[in-house]
């Protein structure tokens, strides 16, 4: 299947600092892909380099089978979507007007503009100005925006950091949808369990390296020390080994109707992360 980003070799400084060392990886059409570093790790550094934001010190960058420098031309803009910090709303026009000037920016219907509404619950605000808006609602706003166009590729950075549970969980289900549809998503997040929620892969930068990269389930394989925790009726913990020995053990309390639950000690993305980098993922 096509490498929609194909990355090899990517180093960025800013004058005496390395912020990207050597950072390579790729991603295919049609995954979610996270990103996952604490801040400074690099990560916004990757996704402007990614679209024409910023220029590399050095290595391959191709998006969307052209090298990303070529993602400032305005055809190619039109093919991915971007969601940052810098919102680049009008404040003094409502939602709606907002999304109405992007609409005629890229030829989209009318429609479109109540599509992406819905899509991040924001319909009922729509005659809201965006200086009356909350940190979140900004936020849905510019995802809105992002997603109006229904991009080949979407970069979201962090695109739940000032989101409430209810609104976190509407713009995974609309992400979700999206990507059914044929959006490859590439994300950042600090957020583990959105990574576990949301990515088929992800990636660990740290210090502007990748540290390791894979699906959560399979990273957890990797990094599990293959213990079972079995819990008995009356309350008690006990952590084995997952071989034949043990089994027999747990057979007996199995017998003896002590079993309350039995279960695989998985390390969390945060685990793995500490035990590869010695550090949080704050
Ligand atoms: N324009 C710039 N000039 C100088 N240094 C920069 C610039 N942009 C980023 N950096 C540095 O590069 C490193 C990586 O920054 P980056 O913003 O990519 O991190 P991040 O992982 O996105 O962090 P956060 O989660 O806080 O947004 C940091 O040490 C930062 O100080």
């Amino acid at each position: 299947m096509m490498n929609v980003i194909d990355v090899q070799h990517l180093q960025k400084s800013f004058q005496k600092e390395e912020a990207l060392q050597d950072v390579s990886f790729s991603i295919k059409k049609g995954e979610i892909f996270g990103f996952l570093g604490p801040s400074g790790s690099g990560k916004t550094t990757t996704i402007k380099i990614l679209t024409a934001q910023l220029t590399r010190s050095g290595g391959s960058v191709f998006v969307l089978g052209q090298d990303a420098e070529e993602m400032k031309k305005t055809e190619n803009r039109a093919r991915f979507g971007i969601l940052t910090d810098n919102s680049g709303l009008y404040s003094r026009l409502s939602v709606e007007e907002n999304l109405l000037l992007y609409s005629k920016l890229y030829n989209l219907p009318t429609s479109s503009v109540k599509e992406a509404l819905d899509f991040v619950n924001l319909y009922k605000d729509r005659k809201k100005k965006v200086s009356k808006l909350s940190k979140g609602m900004t936020q849905r706003v510019t995802l809105a925006r992002s997603i109006m166009h229904k991009p080949e590729l979407l970069f979201l950075d962090e695109p739940t950091s000032a989101l409430d549970p209810v609104n976190t969980h509407h713009i995974y289900n609309g992400l979700r949808k999206l990507n059914e549809i044929g959006t490859t998503i590439f994300l950042t997040t600090h957020d583990m369990s959105e990574a576990e929620t949301l990515c088929n892969r992800v990636a660990f930068l740290h210090k502007g390296k990748i540290r390791a990269i894979g699906s959560p389930q399979d990273l957890k394989k990797q990094f599990s020390d293959d213990t079972i925790t079995v819990e008995l009726v009356d309350g008690s913990e006990h952590c084995i080994e997952n071989n034949r020995k043990e089994a027999k053990k747990v057979y007996e309390w199995m017998n003896q109707g002590l079993l309350s639950r039995i279960y695989r000690n998985e390390p969390t993305l945060g685990d793995i992360f500490m035990q590869l980098t010695g550090s949080d993922l704050i």
